[in-house]
Parts: C-alpha cells; structure tokens; sequence
C-alpha cells in the first residue's frame, strides 16, 4: 500500500499526545478484529477500506536510563565540590546478596559497575545460602546502619525462602532503607499525598513512573491496569499512578476475567513475572504497555557454547506492538530504570545524611 492520505475512523481509544505512531496497513481480506478500519484515499481514486495495524513505538529504558545515570554524575560531581571542606564522604551503597542464583549475581553486578560509573562508592557482602548465616548478615546490616561511609544498604532479593526476610529489611534503618521496604518508608509512601522531604520509594515502581513521565505520557485520568500485587512492584507502583492522579485497577492470580479487565487499560503494567502473559487480544487499541517482567525462556545456543536462554517480559511483545501504541522491550526496557532509580535513592540518601550531620 502506498496510500498518503489515511483518515482514521473517529477513535475514542486513549491515544497518548506523542507524534510517532507508526501505523502498518492491511487489505480487509481477514476477519482480524484487531485490526482498525481507516479509509484511504488520493484525489483520483475512489476511498478504499484498507485496516491498520499499529506498531507501537518502543520506550527506549536503557536509553533513557544512560540519560539519568549521567544526571546523577553530574549530580554526584557537584556534591563532591560542596563537601571539599567539611570533609564528607562519597555516597556510598552496601549491597548484600545471598546464595547463588546467577540473575541476583547479575544485578549485583550491574549495580557495583552503575555505581562506579556514577561516583558512588560500592560495597558487596556475599554470603553462602546457609541457615546459619541469617544472624551474621543481620548483625552486618546493624554495623552498616552506623557506618558512615554507608548511604544506602540494599539487600539483594529474593532472599533464601527458609530466611526471614521481614526481620532482615526491618533491620536496615529507613534512612538507608535505599529500596523503600522499610515499613517506615512504605508508610510514607501510602500516607504522605505530598512528598515534601526526601524518603525511598521502591526502584522499579518510580523506574515506570519515570519511564512514562519522560516519554510524555501523562497518566492523570487515564486508566492504568497493573498486573501484580507484590510488595516491590506492583502495590508501589499502584500508590504512585494513583498520586499522579491515574484511575487505578489491580489485577492477580485470583482476578477473573483478566483479559477483559486488561483490555480496559489506557496504560497496561504487567509485573507478574509470567512468560508472555498478557496476549495481544488483552489489550486496547493504542495503550501504553509497561513490561516489568524479565523471565528466562529456554532457546537452543545460536553458536556452540552460546546463551541456552533469553530473556522475554510478562507481555507477548511481538505480537502486542501491534495494537499497543508505545511499549516497553525486555531487554533494555524498565531493568535498566531499576539501577538508574537506585542510584537516584543512594544520592538523595547521601544527601539526607549529610544535611542531618549539620543540623
Ligand atoms: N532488593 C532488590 N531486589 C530486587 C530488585 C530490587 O529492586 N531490589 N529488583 C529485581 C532485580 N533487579 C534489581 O535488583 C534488576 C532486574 C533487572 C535489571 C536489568 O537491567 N535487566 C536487564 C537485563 C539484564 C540481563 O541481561 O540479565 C534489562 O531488563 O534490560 C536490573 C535490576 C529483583 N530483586
């Protein structure tokens, strides 16, 4: 098809305010009823009916994330030249993982090269996956919430299933509590509508909400569907579109009707952490699609020795692009924000302390 001019058919759908929806026409010769009906015409030829498929623009995580990574360098530089004579120290993170599951090894990775690109000083604790370990990270944890070269202590999760993880997170002290699960800091999030003062809040919940505000999709209004009712993902999140004024729908395991309560979404969080859940046929015409799962699948190596896995979101991303108006890949789409927001928390930590030192 070669068609200029496209009229779209009158659409209520929530279409975000954004330029580049791409659009792909069809001839009418299937009955998908995914697909929208636009007439086509050019000054000689009579209108055509001809369907549209969108193809969704991608909201580019990691590009975004690299963008707020070197805000926060700056940031961190400017700090540095402030503390020249009163002598504070860096920010700095404590990250402490436990056992040995290769994805936690690989974000605690991420996250001491994140921190060493940004000018925050990291500190790692491993610990073997043993019973008899829980006390001596709990005492760790008390240690470093008097160290003051510490800002932020984050423990890798999840944690050990036989491991009291509530005990552990308690411990951490709100101010350092740099992934807002402190009851205290969750607190502060369900009761505070104005955020005055500087307190964590989950990384991921604010990497969405970073992500959409800096991709110009305003929430307030809309309806936003959030897959998934998780302490670090989904009830976070849920406070935070509802703050920004967002009409919100949570949906879990024991929602009936799923698909038809997804398919009301102007914006769709899947965090379920489920291979390709959410189909094509769950979702409306032009929603903004915010992909939080990262799961691994299994994929014969493409070379000798080569990866036997890859990594796909929550949402069946092939196919949902082509009704969704913007979404985000897996990779490269909201992991990336997750280090990025943690970074922002363990400055804005730093930050806290050292205003508290000098008052
Ligand atoms: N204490 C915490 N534990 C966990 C959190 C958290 O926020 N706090 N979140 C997740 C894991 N996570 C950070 O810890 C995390 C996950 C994914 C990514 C990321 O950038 N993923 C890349 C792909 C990386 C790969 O190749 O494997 C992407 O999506 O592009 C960063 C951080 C659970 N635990």
């Amino acid at each position: 098809f070669t068609s200029t001019t496209v009229h779209r058919r009158p659409c209520h759908h929530f279409q975000p305010t954004l330029p580049s929806l791409r659009r792909h026409m069809v001839a009418t010769d299937n009955d998908n009823n995914d697909s929208v009906i636009v007439s086509s015409t050019t000054e000689d030829e009579p209108s055509t009916t001809i369907e549209e498929e969108y193809y969704a623009q991608d909201i580019n995580g990691k590009e975004i994330a690299a963008t707020i990574r070197h805000e926060i360098k700056e940031q961190v530089e400017e700090l540095m030249m402030q503390n020249k004579d009163n002598h504070h120290h860096p920010p700095g993170l404590a990250v402490m993982l436990v056992g040995s599951r290769r994805d936690s090894q690989t974000y605690v990775n991420m996250k001491t090269k994140a921190c060493d690109q940004v000018g925050i000083a990291s500190f790692q604790f491993n610990y073997p996956d043993d019973a008899s370990n829980e006390q001596e990270v709990l005492e760790k944890v008390l240690e470093l919430n008097q160290d003051p070269t510490v800002h932020g202590i984050l423990i890798q999760l999840p944690l050990p299933a036989q491991w009291d993880q509530d005990a552990i997170l308690q411990a951490v002290h709100p101010d350092k509590d740099v992934d807002g699960l402190h009851p205290v800091n969750v607190a502060k999030l369900w009761t505070n509508s104005q955020q005055e003062s500087f307190f964590p809040i989950p990384c991921t919940p604010l990497g969405c909400m970073e992500l959409l505000r800096r991709s110009g999709i305003d929430v307030a209004g809309k309806h936003a569907v959030v897959l998934g009712r998780s302490h670090l993902v989904g009830l976070p999140l849920s406070r935070l579109l509802l703050q920004a004024d967002a009409t919100v729908t949570m949906v879990h395991s024991k929602t009936q009707h799923i698909d038809a309560v997804v398919r009301q979404g102007d914006i769709v969080i899947a965090a379920v952490g489920r291979a390709q859940m959410v189909q094509k046929e769950w979702l409306k015409k032009g929603a903004v699609v915010v992909d939080v799962g990262i799961n691994a699948v299994d994929m014969p190596p493409k070379k000798p020795g080569g990866k036997t896995y890859k990594l796909v979101g929550d949402v069946d991303y092939a196919e949902a692009r082509k009704v969704c108006s913007r979404i985000t890949p897996v990779p490269g789409g909201v992991g990336p924000m997750t280090i990025a927001m943690l970074l922002r928390n363990t400055l804005q930590a730093c930050q806290q302390q050292q205003q508290q030192k000098q008052q």
